[in-house]
């Protein structure tokens, strides 16, 4: 069989949590009590990312993303089913593992606390018996993009948010992985900082062919990095494909168009008599004083199709159909996961 270099078959865990009764005294009162009850993080999570792939693994609050992380890093036993990174089962060679992966979790550190940061990076120098010109090389790296030896000095817990980031990033780099897990790796980073962090990413796995799996609410991570999406719903995959293909496959388009000023329609009795000449679900609204917004589903609002409608009503002046973006789709995605069902 061809494995990938991150692959996950039938994953499940289930977390035994305190039973609550709705409301704050339920809370409370379940605090006493000791019942527990099950929450079923991960339902069977199968999938599969290819060697040198860069996939975002994606999904609303709580759908599994960061106990799959966890999972894989080794940090979590599953509850039953298998997973595989770089060939090894996390759990069984430790220290292989620790070897093999690279791993951003952006609310934990991986750094020591109390040190400064070169010497946390001098301590993973040696667990990982990293060469030295290796480890310079990629310090150099580190701080051409990061800036990293401005930070050299200080204790990890004197860091900014940002900060500490960037530490976490570059640690996360520095022993050339052959797996990077980045569970939301810009949190708290401005833009500049987050397209750093982009750029060294894509610069190393682009480099080494460094297998990528990355989680992040942040669309613009996902577009910088990304080629690949699995997304998770209730702890379970519900679409994986190519992120080009998953913007194709986005449920509403949109089309702009203006009006010249001179039109014997108001904007509300205009708005529905195009709405009523596209047919089916397409929505218009007006901004401002003439300018129309119309979405609905592809095969219904298609430039030519709002063009032709218009027209009969208005003399059109301007008329624009914007691609839609990332977050456009991954929104009606989380809205309603079953749409994408069966394209697994
Ligand atoms: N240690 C734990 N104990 C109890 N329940 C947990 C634990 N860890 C996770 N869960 C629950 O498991 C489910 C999945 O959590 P997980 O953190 O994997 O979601 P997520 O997709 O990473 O969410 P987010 O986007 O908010 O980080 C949630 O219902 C969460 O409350």
């Amino acid at each position: 069989m061809n494995h990938g270099m991150i692959e996950a078959q039938e994953l499940t865990k289930v977390f035994r949590v305190r039973a609550t009764r709705p409301g704050l005294w339920g809370a409370v009162r379940g605090l006493f009590t000791g019942e527990t009850t099950e929450v079923r993080a991960l339902d069977g999570v199968s999938f599969r990312v290819p060697a040198g792939e860069r996939t975002a693994y994606l999904g609303v609050n709580g759908a599994g993303k960061s106990t799959t992380i966890k999972i894989l890093a080794g940090v979590l036993t599953p509850g039953s089913g298998r997973c595989l990174v770089a060939g090894r089962e996390p759990r069984q060679d430790r220290y292989a593992h620790a070897r093999a992966i690279g791993v951003v979790f952006g609310h934990r550190t991986q750094l020591w606390w109390d040190l400064p940061v070169a010497d946390s990076f001098r301590i993973l120098a040696r667990l990982h018996d990293l060469p030295p010109a290796v480890a310079q090389a990629n310090l150099r790296l580190f701080d051409e993009l990061l800036d990293l030896g401005e930070l050299a000095d200080r204790p990890v817990r004197t860091l900014s948010l940002g900060q500490r980031m960037r530490a976490e990033v570059a640690a996360a780099l520095f022993h050339d992985p052959a797996v990077l897990l980045l569970d939301e790796p810009t949190i708290g980073l401005d833009l500049l900082l987050k397209e750093a962090v982009h750029e060294l990413v894509n610069r190393v796995a682009a480099e080494r062919g460094t297998t990528v799996l990355l989680t992040s609410h942040d669309v613009a991570d996902i577009s910088a990095i990304c080629e690949h999406v699995v997304v998770v719903d209730a702890g379970r995959v519900v679409h994986t494909g190519r992120l080009h293909d998953l913007l194709r496959q986005a449920p509403t388009r949109t089309v702009r168009f203006e009006y010249a000023a001179d039109a014997d329609l108001d904007a509300e009795p205009l708005a529905r008599l195009l709405e009523l000449e596209l047919g089916g679900p397409a929505a218009v609204t007006v901004a401002g004083r003439r300018r129309v917004t119309v979405q609905g589903p592809p095969e219904l609002v298609t430039p030519q199709r709002v063009l032709a409608a218009a027209s009969a009503l208005v003399a059109v002046t301007d008329l624009v159909a914007p691609e839609p973006t990332l977050g456009e789709v991954l929104r009606a995605l989380y809205v309603a996961p079953e749409l994408s069902r069966g394209r697994r």
